[in-house]
C-alpha cells in the first residue's frame, strides 16, 4: 500500500521515553511492554519515537536506527501509526535516518529545526526539510515546531507557503509552541491530507478550541486515559468536563513544576506510574531522585483515582 495514502494522523500521540539499562545503554526489552502498556491501559495507539522526550538529541545516529526499527517491528499490527523523529543538527545525518525510517516500514517521519546553526528565515527552514524529504518521498513528513527547545521562532504559518511544491509528502506539524495565533492560522490554511498535532499538553483544551486534529505529548505516556476523556468530552461539546480534565492535569503540572520537573522527572515519573522500567536518562539529563517522581505520582493519583 502507498504509505502517503493512509489515513490522516489524530488523536493522542505518546512522545516516548528512550529505555535505558542502569549502565545507561539502551534496553529494548521494554518496548514490547511499553506498547501494549500505551494500549490497554491508556488507550494511546499512536507514538512518536526518537523525539523530545526519547532524549534523540543525545543518541548516536546508530542507537537511533536501532530503537526507531525495534519500535516499528513491536507496533507493527497493534498500532496506527508510528511516527519517526529523524532530524538532527547534521543534514547528513537526518538524511540517513529518514532514508532508514523508510526501509523499516515507519509510518512517517518527522524533522526538527536544526538549532546549533540555526535557518535564517522561512525559506531556509523549508529548504532544509525539504532536503530531508526528498530521500523518503514515500514517507508522510511532519515539521516538528518546538520555538522554546530550539531557538527557532520562524512562523509556522510562513513556512507552511507553496510547501507541498517542495514537499508533496508533506502531511503536517506537531505544534510544540504557545502562539496559538501561528496555531490557528496554520489549521485555517490547512489542506485535506493535513495533521496539526498539538504538544504542550497543559493547554490541549485552547488547541482542540483552534482546530487542532490531534496532540503529540509526554503526558499522554502516563495520563493518556484522562486525556483521551478529555478529547471525547470537548467533541460532544461538553466543555464544563473537558475544562475539568485540562485543570486537573495542569494542577498536576504545577506540581511537579515546583518540585522541578524536566525530562529526568518526567521519565521517572513514567516508571513509577507504569511500572515499566525506564531507567535512568542520559547526561546532562539528570536522574531525578525516587522521594520526588513517587510524590507526584501520589498527586496523579489522588487528582486522577482510576490510575
Ligand atoms: C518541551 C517538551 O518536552 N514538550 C513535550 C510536552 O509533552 C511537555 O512535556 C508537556 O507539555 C509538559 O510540559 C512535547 O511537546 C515533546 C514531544 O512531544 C517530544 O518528545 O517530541
Amino acid at each position: 500500500m502507498d504509505p502517503l495514502a493512509v489515513k490522516n494522523l489524530t488523536g493522542l500521540v505518546a512522545a516516548t521515553f528512550t529505555p535505558l539499562n542502569p549502565q545507561g545503554e539502551i534496553n529494548l526489552s521494554v518496548i514490547g511492554p511499553y506498547i501494549d502498556y500505551l494500549i490497554e491501559k491508556q488507550g494511546v495507539n499512536s507514538i512518536f519515537v526518537n523525539g523530545t522526550t526519547g532524549e534523540s538529541m543525545s543518541l548516536s545516529v546508530e542507537e537511533r536506527k536501532t530503537l526507531a526499527n525495534d519500535w516499528c517491528k513491536k507496533a507493527k499490527g497493534k498500532m496506527d501509526h508510528v511516527i519517526i523523529h529523524v532530524g538532527c543538527m547534521s543534514l547528513k545525518d537526518s538524511q540517513e535516518l529518514a532514508i532508514h525510517a523508510a526501509q523499516i516500514g515507519a509510518d512517517g517521519i518527522a524533522v526538527i529545526s536544526p538549532s546549533f546553526f540555526k535557518p535564517r528565515s522561512a525559506e531556509v527552514l523549508r529548504t532544509f526539510l525539504q532536503e530531508v524529504a526528498s530521500v523518503a518521498p514515500s514517507l508522510p513528513f511532519y515539521y516538528y515546531h518546538i520555538p522554546a527547545i530550539t531557538g527557532v521562532n520562524v512562523l509556522v504559518r510562513d513556512l507552511l507557503e507553496d510547501i507541498e511544491k517542495v514537499i508533496p509528502s508533506f502531511r503536517g506539524v506537531k505544534f510544540s509552541g504557545s502562539d496559538l495565533m501561528d496555531f490557528g492560522q496554520c489549521v485555517s490554511y490547512s489542506q485535506p491530507k493535513w495533521s496539526f498535532l498539538y504538544g504542550m499538553d497543559e493547554q490541549l483544551i485552547a488547541a482542540l478550541a483552534m482546530g487542532a486534529n490531534g496532540a503529540v505529548g509526554s503526558t499522554y505516556n502516563y495520563i493518556g486515559s484522562n486525556m483521551n476523556e478529555l478529547i471525547s468530552a470537548f467533541e460532544k461539546g461538553d466543555i464544563a468536563k473537558a475544562r475539568t480534565i485540562q485543570f486537573k492535569m495542569q494542577e498536576l503540572l504545577s506540581f511537579a513544576m515546583k518540585l522541578g520537573f524536566d525530562l529526568g522527572v518526567n521519565k521517572q515519573l513514567m516508571s513509577v506510574v507504569s511500572g515499566l522500567c525506564l531507567g535512568p536518562p542520559r547526561l546532562p539529563v539528570m536522574q531525578c531522585s525516587d522521594a520526588h517522581a513517587l510524590s507526584i505520582a501520589e498527586k496523579l493519583r489522588r487528582l486522577f483515582p482510576e490510575h
